[in-house]
C-alpha cells in the first residue's frame, strides 16, 4: 500500500481567499455544482455569496433550516418563524439556507454524503472570491464517559483506530490528510460556552466512523460478530486515548478545513452516554433540547465575532 502526505499540498489559486488546488478546474470555462443545481454560468456567485463569513453544517436540513431561523432573529435580520428560502430547492440532495454572512447547509449522514457536499461548498466560496472564512459543523454524537445533553468540542478528529488523520483512497493509493481543528477557534467556541452557563461543554478528540452500528461497536445492530465484553473494552480503550465523542463526519470536514484554509471547529451534543448503552431512549422533546445546545453556542460565537468586526478599530480589517 502506498501512502502520500498531503498536507504539503500547493495551492493552484488563492489569492488571499479560499485555497483550491486544482489546476484543471482554474481553465475550465463553467463549473457545474451538479449536487447544489448551481452553476458560474447561471448564477452570479459574487452577488449570492460573496459576503459569506461563517459557514455551519449539520446533517439534518431540518436541523439546518431552525438554525438560520434562529440566527436571522439574532442577528437583528428576520424573525424565528419567518420563511427562508432554500437556495437548492432545484435538488433535493443539500438543503441551503443564507442568512447575512452566515451559510447554513445539510450535509446528510456520513464522510461520502458531506465530502461532495464541501468540495462544491469549497468552490461555491471560492467562485463567490469569499475569504476569511469560518467553516463549524453543528452535530449529534454518542458520549463516551460524558452526560447526554454535554456538547464536546472536537480538539481532533480520530479514526476508528485512534488515528489522528483521514485517509482516502485515490487513484488506489491511499491519501493521508491531518484532522487537526483550528485551536483558537475551539477556545473562543468553549469561552461562549462558559458565558451562556446552560450546559457542560469540553474540547476533546472525536472518534469518526463509517458506520453507525458496528462501526461504533453497538449491540443492536442487524448484525454484530463481537460481545458485550469487545464492545466495552474498545469504547473504553477510545476513552484511554482522550475519545470522548463519536460521529460521522469529523474526519473529513476537518481535513477539507485544512486543506481550503478555513478555520474549522466541530461542535456536536452527546445523545447518550455509550459506556452506558447503545439505543437513544430519551424523548423527542429532550432530544430537540439537546440538538439546539450547539446552535446555541455557535449562534453567540457569530454574534460576537460581528460585533467585534464593527468596533471602530476593527473597521478597516476584514471580519
Ligand atoms: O447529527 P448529525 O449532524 O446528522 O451527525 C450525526 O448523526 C448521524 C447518525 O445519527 C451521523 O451523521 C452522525 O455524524
Ligand atoms: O451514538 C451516536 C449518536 C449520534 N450520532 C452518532 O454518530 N452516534
Amino acid at each position: 500500500m502506498e501512502y502520500k502526505q498531503t498536507n504539503d499540498e500547493k495551492p493552484t489559486s488563492s489569492k488571499d481567499g479560499l485555497h483550491i488546488s486544482n489546476r484543471h478546474l482554474v481553465s475550465q470555462k463553467e463549473d457545474i455544482l451538479y449536487h447544489f443545481d448551481l452553476g458560474t454560468s447561471t448564477h452570479d456567485f459574487v452577488a449570492m455569496f460573496g459576503d459569506i463569513k461563517f459557514v455551519c453544517v449539520g446533517g439534518s436540513r431540518w436541523r439546518m433550516k431552525a438554525f438560520s431561523q434562529h440566527m436571522a432573529e439574532m442577528l437583528g435580520l428576520g424573525n424565528a418563524t419567518d420563511d427562508i428560502p432554500n437556495i437548492c430547492e432545484g435538488t433535493d440532495r443539500y438543503n441551503m439556507y443564507k442568512v447575512g454572512p452566515v451559510l447554513a447547509v445539510s450535509h446528510g449522514m456520513g464522510i461520502p454524503s458531506i465530502s461532495i457536499m464541501l468540495h462544491e461548498l469549497i468552490k461555491l466560496l471560492y467562485h463567490a472570491k469569499c475569504f476569511d472564512v469560518t467553516a463549524i459543523r453543528i452535530g449529534t454524537s454518542g458520549g463516551i464517559g460524558v452526560e447526554p445533553g454535554s456538547v464536546v468540542i472536537t480538539r481532533t478528529s480520530l479514526d476508528a483506530s485512534f488515528k489522528p488523520y483521514f485517509e482516502m483512497n485515490v487513484l488506489g493509493k491511499t491519501m493521508i490528510h491531518s484532522t487537526q481543528l483550528h485551536t483558537c477557534l475551539g477556545q473562543e467556541l468553549l469561552k461562549c460556552s462558559k458565558e451562556i452557563n446552560e450546559f457542560p461543554t469540553l474540547i476533546a478528540d472525536t472518534m469518526c466512523t463509517s458506520d453507525f452500528y458496528e462501526g461504533q461497536a453497538r449491540l443492536d445492530g442487524a448484525f454484530c460478530t463481537y460481545t458485550e465484553e469487545e464492545k466495552m473494552e474498545y469504547l473504553q480503550s477510545a476513552h484511554a486515548a482522550g475519545v470522548r465523542n463519536i460521529e460521522m463526519e469529523s474526519s473529513v470536514f476537518a481535513a477539507m478545513c485544512i486543506r481550503s484554509g478555513m478555520k474549522g471547529a466541530v461542535v456536536c451534543v452527546c445523545l447518550l452516554d455509550r459506556l452506558k448503552g447503545d439505543q437513544i431512549t430519551s424523548s423527542h422533546q429532550v432530544l430537540n433540547d439537546y440538538q439546539i445546545r450547539p446552535q446555541k453556542l455557535v449562534t453567540c460565537f457569530i454574534k460576537k465575532q460581528l460585533k467585534k468586526a464593527l468596533e471602530p478599530q476593527n473597521l478597516s480589517n476584514r471580519v
